[in-house]
This record gives structure tokens, C-alpha cells and sequence, in this order.
């Protein structure tokens, strides 16, 4: 071991590196940060964390750390120089870390996300196409969704009769309507099949394959989100997951499996008349429609592929975009000048449901670009990434007594890029970081409209060559939701008890708000 601290030591010199600050050792053989962390993961402060235990430990001006975990040292850096060399202009010389694929693959298998090295181009070079499609951008096949967002809403309003005709819904959880409508959403997308688990009576019959079960389609949002939850504890606990037992987890993980499977036998067993097959099962006109997983068997007939491909947009699709627009409904509510602005601006734009376009969306509504990127730096939807260096690398900056020297960092070294914690700089963003303010987007520098472009300090969606490839399809997907919801809605109220309670980040690979999104709306 000494040899090997002399090697990186005469190494890091012959760089011109200095060795960054240390946190302290902390806990019985070095495990106290790992059992803090989780216990704070557990508590929905995990994002928190992190940033406190940097402020109170190394002090606020600290941007970069070594914390020493039992028989390893990770490295946290909340410095936009360091993340953008190994995100972008130095990213030959990192790659996600195996714990990423190690504790996904069982999951979801190998895929764009979850994949690393040459699997992981191979694997972007394959769906990448997809997505400068203009069809995945299917602005009625998402109307389809909210109409039945509507009548979910509609449903939990009926349930308290004296509320009726009153104008306002009784109190009611918009967070789990959200996920339900984008599991919707993304499986129609995906497989051409929605589970409609917004309104079962939907489902329509599904052909017999010999063989093969029937999708289970009531239970795959419940499979997912379980499987999700012991893979962020595994990929927690690195390299001591085998101390976790593994029943449940595989359970979850053959479900899912057993549910992706069915549709891409159907596909394979279909060939090119897969869409036809769709359009007489549903009864919709998919003549003309998109669909992932006909699009991938074009350049590949291998069924684990297609599954493991399928899989992997599945869960970076669908949660992601229903938990950012849980927390714009979450801060709308407690921002009435914020919700009737916005409000204001959609009427003026799309005075009624016909007639919303995806460039309209994007461009015509500058308001409400700056509430989404608010939304999405207040409470980062991925509010932790990672990487791991694989060779000997630098980065620019972390070491010496202020922080600002270049630093050493050994092959195989793990990094923690908490974005959150970029987001709460008050010297990066001001002295109100804390607060949900959309209108720092249209000023000076703000990143907005006309603007100066924001830097790594501001990456909800990654940066460089692993950039999200679904960025522009969640933003307008978030944006049409939110517009269809202020055309019906004209007022919110914050429904949360008691109404000043703190942000709770519940943390499963993407964060969404522990205390839910819990609301009345106003019919218009
Ligand atoms: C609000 C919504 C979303 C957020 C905040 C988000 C965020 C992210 C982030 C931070 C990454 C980079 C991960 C890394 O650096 O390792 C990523 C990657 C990715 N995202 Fe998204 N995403 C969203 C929606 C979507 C949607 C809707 C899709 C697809 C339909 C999608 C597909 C992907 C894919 C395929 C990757 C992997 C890219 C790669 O590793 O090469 N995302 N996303």
C-alpha cells in the first residue's frame, strides 16, 4: 500500500498536482459517513447531507473533498471546473462507475444508461437516432394521457360530495396521478401498449403467446419503483451489496423482465406488421406513429438487447419527467405571484387545447422555460451523479490550501458529482440559492432567454458525451402537462400540513418530493 501512495505521490509532483483537503475518518472502521449517509437517504435529506456535511466539516469556501470511507476514498467535488473536465473536455479519462452497472444491470440489463466502455457507445450509437425523431415528440398521444389525468383528478374530487360545485378539489396528491400518467405515456411510446394505470378499464385485450404469460400490467410501476429502491441502496453500499439478501430484489427484477420480454417476443414474432398488430388490438391510428421498440428491431434482433435498450429508456424516461412536474406543481403552490404569471402567459399563448405545438411550446413561453430550469435547480430531479477515473488523470482544480491547484487523481478513483450541491452555492447563484425564484432566469447572466448560457454549475440533464438524450421530449412533455393543467385550473393552494414543512427529497435514483405534491385546485 505504501508503495503504491509513494508511486501516486511522485506521480501527482511530476503534475504539478497538490493533494486536495480530507474529511475526517468518522465511525467504527471508517463506515460512520456510509451509515450517515444512508440514515439521511432514509430521513429524504440525502441531497442535504452532503452539502452540510461539507459546509460544518471543511467550511463553506470548500469545493472539493476526499472523504475517506472504510478501505476506500471517494472523492466530492461541487467545483463546475472539475465536473465539466469529466463530463466533457476530459472524458476519455473517466466512465460511470462499475457500481452503476453492477447494481442496475440485474434490473434493467445492459443499456444506454446503465452501460460502460464500449458497451455503453455501442449502446448510444443504437438508440441515439431515436431521439432527433420528430415523431417521439407526439404531442396527441400525450393528450390522450392528460384527458385521463383529468378524470383521475375528477375521481379523487368526487370522493368528498359537500366539496362539489364549489369550484375547488378537496386536498389530493398530484405526485402519484404524475407517475401514474408518465408510466402511461412511456410504455405506449415504448411498446406501443400503454398499462393505463390511470384507468385500467382502458386496457385493451392482448394476442396469446404460446408460452408467454400476459404482461402483468396492474403491478410493473410497483416492480420498477421496489427494484429502483434496492438498487440505490446497492449502489449505495458499493462494494459490500453482497451484504444485502437478494430475494425481493430478484423478484422485482423478473417481473420487470417477464413484462419487457412479452412485448418484444410480440415484436419479434410480428416483424414489420407490428404496427398494423397495434392499430387492430387498441383500435388507434398508429399508422403513422412512433414506436421505440419497432424502431430498435429494425437494427437489432436480439431479444436481451431489445429488452435491456427498452428497459433502460423505460426508467430514464418515466420517472424522471413525473418528478419534475410534481415539483413545479409543488413550488407553484406555494408561489401564487409565480402560478399567476405563469398562468398568464400560457392564456396568452394557447388561449385553448387545440392548436399547441411542439416549437410554440419551446420557444413562445419564455416564463415558462425559467419556472421548469427553477424548478429543476431548487429541487435537481438527479440530484447525485458519478464517475470513476479510469487511468491517472488531473483535475483542475481541488488542491492546495485554497482549493484552486490542479489535483492527482489514481485510476479507478471514485468521484461524487452532487448537482445539488451546485445548486445551493450562494456565491455561484446569489444569496437567495435557497429560494424558488424563476425570475434569476431572465436577468442578466440568468442563463434565460437572452442571457448568458449556464455553466456545469447548472447540469439537470448531464453534460458532454453522456448528455441526456431526452432532454428537449422532457421539457416539452413537462411543459404541455403544466399548460393543459393552468388552462383547466385557475388557482392552487398548498394543502401540505403543516404548510411551512421542509423540502423532503425521497431519493431513488431520481428524487421526487416525500411529502408529495399535496394541493387544491381551483376549477376555471
Ligand atoms: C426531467 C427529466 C429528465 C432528467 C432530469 C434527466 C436527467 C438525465 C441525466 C442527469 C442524465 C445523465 C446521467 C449521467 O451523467 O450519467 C441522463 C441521461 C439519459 N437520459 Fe435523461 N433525464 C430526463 C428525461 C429523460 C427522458 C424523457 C428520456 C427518454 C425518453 C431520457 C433518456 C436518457 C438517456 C437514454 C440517458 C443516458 C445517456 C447516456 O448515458 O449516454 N431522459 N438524463
Amino acid at each position: 500500500k505504501r508503495n503504491l501512495a509513494s508511486r501516486y505521490a511522485a506521480r501527482a509532483a511530476e503534475l504539478k498536482c497538490s493533494p486536495a483537503p480530507r474529511m475526517p475518518v468518522k465511525g467504527f472502521l471508517g463506515f460512520g459517513r456510509l451509515i450517515e449517509s444512508i440514515k439521511a437517504t432514509n430521513a429524504e435529506r440525502g441531497p442535504q447531507y452532503v452539502v452540510s456535511a461539507i459546509d460544518s466539516e471543511m467550511g463553506r469556501n470548500v469545493h472539493t473533498v476526499v472523504v475517506p470511507i472504510a478501505d476506500y476514498e471517494l472523492i466530492a467535488t461541487r467545483d463546475p471546473a472539475n465536473v465539466q473536465a469529466m463530463l466533457a473536455t476530459k472524458s476519455a479519462d473517466w466512465d460511470v462507475g462499475e457500481a452503476r452497472n453492477a447494481s442496475w444491470r440485474p434490473l434493467f440489463g445492459d443499456g444506454v444508461f446503465t452501460s460502460r466502455g464500449e458497451a455503453w457507445k455501442h449502446s448510444r450509437a443504437l438508440v441515439r437516432p431515436q431521439f432527433t425523431k420528430d415523431q417521439i415528440n407526439d404531442l396527441d398521444l400525450i393528450e390522450r394521457h392528460v384527458q385521463q389525468l383529468f378524470d383521475a383528478i375528477d375521481r379523487s374530487s368526487s370522493r368528498v360530495p359537500s366539496e362539489a360545485g364549489k369550484g375547488w378539489t378537496p386536498a389530493l396528491d398530484l405526485q402519484p396521478l404524475f407517475y401514474n400518467m408518465t408510466l402511461d405515456i412511456t410504455t405506449e411510446l415504448i411498446y406501443g401498449y400503454s398499462v393505463h394505470s390511470q384507468n385500467p378499464r382502458s386496457r385493451v385485450a392482448l394476442p396469446t403467446l404460446p408460452g408467454l404469460a400476459q404482461p402483468d400490467r396492474e403491478n410493473i410501476g410497483t416492480h420498477m419503483d421496489a427494484g429502483k429502491a434496492w438498487v440505490e441502496t446497492r449502489g449505495a453500499l458499493w462494494k459490500y451489496r453482497w451484504l444485502l439478501p437478494t430475494k425481493q430484489f430478484s423478484k422485482h427484477c423478473a417481473a420487470v423482465h417477464a413484462y419487457a420480454q412479452w412485448f418484444v417476443q410480440l415484436r419479434l414474432q410480428r416483424g414489420d406488421g407490428y404496427l398494423d398488430g397495434i392499430r387492430e388490438d387498441t383500435g388507434q391510428d398508429s399508422g403513422s406513429r412512433y414506436i421505440l421498440l419497432d424502431e430498435l428491431a429494425k437494427a437489432t434482433r436480439d431479444p436481451v438487447e431489445l429488452r435491456s435498450q427498452t428497459l433502460n429508456i423505460l426508467t430514464a424516461g418515466r420517472d424522471t419527467t413525473a418528478s419534475l412536474i410534481g415539483w413545479i406543481f409543488y413550488f407553484l403552490a406555494r408561489h401564487p405571484r409565480v402560478f399567476e404569471k405563469l398562468r398568464a402567459e400560457v392564456l396568452a399563448e394557447f388561449p385553448k387545447p387545440e392548436g399547441i405545438e411542439f416549437r410554440a411550446l419551446r420557444d413562445k413561453i419564455p416564463y415558462m422555460t425559467s419556472v421548469i430550469n427553477e424548478a429543476l435547480r431548487v429541487a435537481p430531479v438527479i440530484p447525485l451523479n458519478e464517475r470513476v477515473a479510469i487511468r491517472d488523470t488531473v483535475l483542475p482544480r481541488g488542491g492546495g490550501p485554497k482549493g484552486d491547484e490542479p489535483m492527482f487523481v489514481a485510476e479507478g478513483q471514485q468521484v461524487l458529482i452532487p448537482t445539488f450541491a451546485m445548486t445551493r452555492r450562494e456565491d455561484l447563484w446569489g444569496d437567495d440559492a435557497e429560494e424558488f425564484r424563476p425570475e434569476r432566469w431572465e436577468e442578466e447572466g440568468g442563463g434565460g432567454g437572452g442571457g448568458r448560457k449556464r455553466g456545469f454549475e447548472f447540469i439537470p440533464f448531464g453534460g458532454g458525451v453522456r448528455q441526456c438524450l431526452g432532454q428537449q421530449f422532457a421539457r416539452t412533455k413537462a411543459a404541455y402537462v403544466v399548460v393543459r393543467l393552468l388552462q383547466r385550473y385557475d388557482g392552487i393552494a398548498n394543502a401540505e400540513e403543516p404548510a411551512d414543512a421542509p423540502m423532503r427529497f425521497h431519493h431513488t435514483i431520481e428524487n421526487r418530493s416525500g411529502s408529495g405534491v399535496q394541493v387544491r385546485l381551483h376549477e376555471a
